[in-house]
């Protein structure tokens, strides 16, 4: 039912159109046998006149012309009326898969980030790639279900106009017949319940397989037992859960499939005996139990199709429910202006599944305009939390964001978000620049940033898409780079950026791309573990077990013991002042670490890039 009211929301017209031509072409089918039993029938003078004179037609003598024209135009109208439904309902069906998996799209896009997190991509790809095509599936057998059962109906009329007493006899077989089918039919549902549940362990393990590829040829023990207990638990799992089933609902139609003879059986040899039937009777009975054999077989067929998209509809609708819409006002305030983005006591809780789970804060922090915040801790201290956090990804379960005076809520969380870029470790590279509507100044630019980061000798730019991804690693973390500053955001959070760049790009980064950035008056975030590159900091924020462990901020003018002003030094906020963390002359520390003759463009390029924005 869930099935066919997300039909009929999506377009009530044909539907109903191709259920009324499915339902004309079952009464036309149900006609058939009527029909010919009446030819064959002794004493119906009806058209014997005309049967007496039999029709010439293309050299084919037919006789009972009118029987034959009625039964041919019949079983025409069957032809077109039965193609026109089903092309009508696959069409819908079509249609309400395209819907379901744009409805999915849009429920991803607009989830929270925690919620996705927890479900995770498995069982999201399993929905769309497994369920949906399944659904869809039972939805195209609607229209010769519903010719099926019509057919079914009429036959059962025309045993009510042929002998009362054999309707009731049949009626009361099918009840019998369709409960006890029933029994197999459940415990076949159940198996398949089971099957699908195991897909998505499947699906995860078969990524599993690919991302992990490899690591297991490294290793034929652990391989072996990924093999066994993984994958092949999983494939085990689904295989027997869903041979059981299909052994199930393959006797149970069978079962069906036979029901007629059973019937047909009973009346031919015991129902005769205690009630009285004519032998016209008994034979317009036998025949009409044979034509609806085929009804009966097929509406039973159906039903182990039905029960797994049945299954598919509950997945589909499970997951839609456990996928929440965020909470965040359609219409939103537009963002101010900010210099300082400020957390005030923010804390946020890492739900587990075992022990209390994990809290970032409460914390106090700021982030401003023109500065460079290096966020540094050991392994699951909390950084990549409160990245999320400064991102806008994560909600704070406590305390306040705010940008400039504007506080983090539903009504400013979407337009605040559009201030902020990242490249996260998981990054996904896209292949083209997306959003931008200025194609020749994008071109121009990406083209321009292409050769300052040095993959214009391995990337170009055609027709608004990037002309390969297959890059390095450090190669691919530029080109994410590169996206990322042709977004020209406010905020720009790096988490690792420079973790796989070599020695000489990972200089570059810290001492020309941060630094120009910084001159465009953006507020620079970099989770890092390159110390020895502390120096270009203004404020290093230490996290230790999801606190706050020191906040050392850098003050480019300081007064030294003697009196005299000095270079940058890093001192203690909200704590005991610490010595330097690192101080550094950077012009020096370039000069040094970036061979002129290989960085040299790059140099030249970052140096125009600079000048740029500040033109
Ligand atoms: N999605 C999540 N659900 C539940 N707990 C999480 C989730 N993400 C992180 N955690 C927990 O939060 C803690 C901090 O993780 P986080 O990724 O923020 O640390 P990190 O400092 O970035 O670590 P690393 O340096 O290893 O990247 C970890 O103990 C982790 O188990």
């Amino acid at each position: 039912m869930k099935l066919f009211s997300q039909f009929s929301a999506r377009a009530p017209n044909r539907v109903f159109v191709s259920i009324l031509l499915g339902g004309l072409s079952g009464i036309c089918y149900s006609l058939l046998i009527p029909l010919v039993l009446s030819v064959i029938k002794d004493g119906d003078r009806r058209f014997d006149e005309v049967a007496a004179a039999p029709t010439h037609l293309f050299g084919l003598e037919i006789a009972n012309a009118p029987f034959a024209a009625v039964f041919a135009l019949v079983c025409v109208f069957i032809l077109v009326a039965r193609t026109l439904s089903q092309i009508m309902l696959t069409r819908v069906a079509i249609d309400v898969a395209s819907d379901l998996r744009t409805r999915m799209y849009a429920r991803i896009a607009n989830a929270p980030l925690p919620a996705l997190e927890r479900i995770g991509a498995a069982r999201m790809i399993a929905a769309l790639t497994t369920d949906v095509p399944r659904i869809v599936l039972g939805a195209r057998m609607m229209p010769d279900l519903l010719i099926n059962i019509v057919t079914l109906i009429g036959m059962l009329g025309f045993l009510l106009v042929l002998n009362s007493d054999v309707f009731v006899f049949v009626l009361g077989c099918i009840a019998f017949g369709v409960a006890s089918y029933q029994i197999p039919m459940l415990f076949g549902r159940r198996h398949f319940i089971r099957a699908r549940h195991g897909f998505d362990g499947l699906q995860e393990s078969i990524q599993g397989l690919i991302h992990g590829i490899k690591e297991l040829k490294l290793n034929d023990s652990k391989r072996q037992a990924f093999f066994d207990d993984v994958l092949m638990a999983h494939e085990h799992q689904v295989r027997s859960s869903e041979k059981a089933g299909h052994t199930l609902v393959r006797a149970a139609s069978n079962y069906g499939d036979l029901l007629s003879f059973f019937v047909i059986g009973s009346i031919l040899f015991i129902f005769v005996n205690y009630h009285l039937v004519s032998t016209p009777e008994l034979i317009g009975v036998i025949m009409a139990l044979l034509y609806i054999t085929g009804p009966v077989a097929m509406i039973l067929n159906y039903i182990p199709q039905l029960t797994v998209s049945r299954v598919s509809v509950q997945r589909v609708a499970k997951l839609f429910e456990e996928i929440p819409a965020e909470s965040i006002d359609t219409v939103q305030e537009p963002a101010a202006q900010w210099d300082c983005v400020r957390f005030e006591q923010v804390s946020y809780h890492h739900q587990a599944a075992e022990g209390a789970g994990f809290q970032v804060g409460p914390l106090d922090l700021q982030i401003r305009k023109g500065q460079i915040t290096f966020i540094v801790g050991g392994n699951g201290s909390g950084k990549s939390t409160l990245s999320k956090l400064i991102t806008l990804h994560y909600r704070p379960t406590g305390g306040n964001i705010h940008f400039g005076e504007q506080t983090l809520s539903d009504a400013t969380i979407g337009s605040l978000r559009q201030s902020i870029g990242a490249i996260y470790s998981d990054y996904y590279l896209f292949d083209r620049v997306l959003g931008s509507e200025e194609r020749e100044r994008l071109t121009e630019l990406v083209e321009h940033y292409l050769k300052a980061l040095q993959l214009d000798h391995k990337v170009k730019y055609r027709d608004g898409k990037f002309s390969t991804l297959s890059l390095s690693d450090g190669q691919r973390r530029r080109m994410a780079l590169l996206a990322a500053i042709l977004d020209d955001k406010d905020l720009y959070l790096f988490d690792e950026w420079a973790a796989d760049q070599d020695p000489t790009f990972k200089a570059v980064f810290y001492y020309e791309i941060l630094p120009a950035l910084k001159r465009r008056n953006k507020a620079i975030v970099a989770i890092s573990h390159d110390d020895r590159y502390f120096d270009v900091a203004d404020q290093v924020v230490t996290l230790e077990d999801g606190k706050l462990a020191s906040v050392t901020v850098r003050e480019s003018e300081y007064v030294n013991e003697s009196g005299a002003t000095g270079g940058p030094k890093f001192v203690m906020r909200g704590g005991q002042d610490r010595d330097v963390v690192a101080t550094h002359d950077a012009t020096t520390d370039i000069e040094d670490s970036i061979p002129h003759s290989t960085e040299a463009l790059v140099r030249n390029e970052l140096a125009q890039l600079a000048s740029n924005d500040g033109a």
